[in-house]
């Protein structure tokens, strides 16, 4: 479970003052109600999911790690984010584990897409095209390429490397699927995209990673239970939703999403997909933007601490680390090191990031918010998305907007579209 600690965000209201509008709103989300209340399977998926389904995502990435040293999951946005969070946060940024999960379909990039399959091209490849909609273009770019690769690699056989993750019935891509005898499981109608690492979307490369999903699932399970009381002395996830709406009132534009784990980069760019996406409409919403300390401290530190005061931090700290380091002793000790000698690593990142609270908040005023998850285990992320599931789904309909809609992505698209001849 998830630990909030609001005791250094400096709230200029009560929390509590807000319970009478949340228990309206969750009640509103339970009963199915809400703005945009046809994408809320989310809610009780771990309940819900399909086993046979996911029995079949089991033994497809049991057959893919056995026949692949690569595996290419081809999306953009929820369709790869999420998996991508997973996976590092759980595995580490340099897991010896195979096959290698590379990611493609999220970008327009010639440099990234011809280095991509360069590096692929004498390996054994597997693909995993993901896609909502269908029809999103960088993904299918990257997928044509992808595509023909394999036809010429593996003739007839290309079909048993291609799987494709998509809608049960529209969309040009099931309809190719189809068309092309493809492996092919279902992103429900019901869950969004920035919702659906735990649908096929994100189970089925996070299995492959070697993960355990059933473990996964089962943190996603209890966060049911553990963030699903309206009442706030009992849930974190909405407290936290109502403390980010009153250090907004409070004029505070920014969030900055804080982590001392290099692995949880891709979680923050998840994080910050799930908030913008869903609370950025209507002329409304808090930026969300991150950052991973200590590193950027010695890049961002300086803005935080005394640049203008548009910022709130939150923080997620990981109690246990994947892997804890001691220090190692130096007879001479001519870098003059050896005061930290026999410490533990993850103790000396702990108090880099107590000292940092103590810089920000006290000196830097800055508001924080602390959120500590206890390790880095797939249960653990499980839990976290059902944690930040129901804060951001609050916090956007406190709000009155739509948290499940992104209707301004598309205007970058229609320009696209126009300028690349598409009819
Ligand atoms: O899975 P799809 O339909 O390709 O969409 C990918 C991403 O693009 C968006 O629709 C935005 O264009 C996101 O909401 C979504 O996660």
């Amino acid at each position: 479970m998830i630990q909030l600690d609001l005791n250094h965000a400096h709230l200029k209201e009560n929390v509590k003052d807000y319970q009478e509008q949340v228990v309206s709103i969750d009640k509103q989300l339970v009963s199915k109600t809400c703005l945009g209340n046809d994408f809320i399977g989310w809610m009780t998926w771990a309940n819900d999911y399909d086993r046979e389904e996911f029995a079949r995502i089991k033994e497809c990435a049991k057959k893919i790690r056995e026949n692949s040293e690569v595996f290419v999951v081809c999306g953009i946005g929820g369709s790869y984010l999420g998996a991508r969070a997973a996976i590092e946060m759980i595995n580490g940024l340099y897991a010896d584990k195979k096959p290698e999960i590379i990611y493609m379909g999220n970008t327009f990039s010639s440099s990234y897409i011809a280095q991509v399959m360069d590096y692929i091209k004498d390996k054994e490849v597997v693909v995993n095209v993901i896609s909502k909609s269908g029809t999103t273009t960088e993904t299918a770019l990257a997928f044509r390429i992808l595509k023909q690769f394999m036809e010429e690699k593996y003739g007839d056989e290309a079909k048993n490397r291609i799987i494709a993750t998509t809608d049960k019935a529209r969309g040009t891509l099931k309809t190719l699927a189809t068309k092309e005898g493809y492996e092919t499981f279902v992103i429900p109608d019901d869950i969004g995209g920035r919702f659906s690492v735990i649908t096929p979307v994100g189970l089925l490369p996070i299995a492959v990673a070697g993960i355990d999903i059933d473990e996964l699932m089962k943190g996603l399970h209890d966060g049911m239970g553990e963030y699903g009381d309206p009442d706030l002395d009992k849930n974190p996830a909405y407290r936290y939703a109502v403390a980010r709406r009153i250090l907004q009132n409070e004029g505070y534009d920014v969030e900055l999403f804080v982590n001392y784990e290099p692995q949880m980069q891709m979680v923050a760019e998840w994080w910050k997909q799930l908030f913008g996406e869903s609370e950025g409409k209507d002329g409304k919403g808090i930026l969300p933007d991150s950052v991973c300390f200590s590193t950027d401290l010695h890049s961002l530190g300086q803005f935080v601490q005394e640049g203008k005061k548009v910022l709130f931090e939150t923080n997620l700290y990981v109690d246990k680390p994947m892997i804890d380091v001691t220090f190692p002793n130096d007879e001479a000790n001519e870098d003059g090191m050896n005061y930290l000698a026999g410490k533990s690593v993850d103790w000396a990142n702990k108090m880099a990031a107590q000292g940092t609270l103590m810089a920000h908040e006290e000196t830097g005023g800055v508001p924080n918010i602390l959120l500590t998850m206890p390790d880095m285990s797939a249960y653990s992320f499980g839990n976290m998305c059902m944690f930040f599931f129901k804060a951001i789904a609050m916090t956007t309909l406190m709000n009155d907007s739509n948290p499940f809609n992104q209707p301004g992505v598309e205007v970058y698209k229609k320009n696209m579209f126009k300028l690349l001849g598409k009819e």
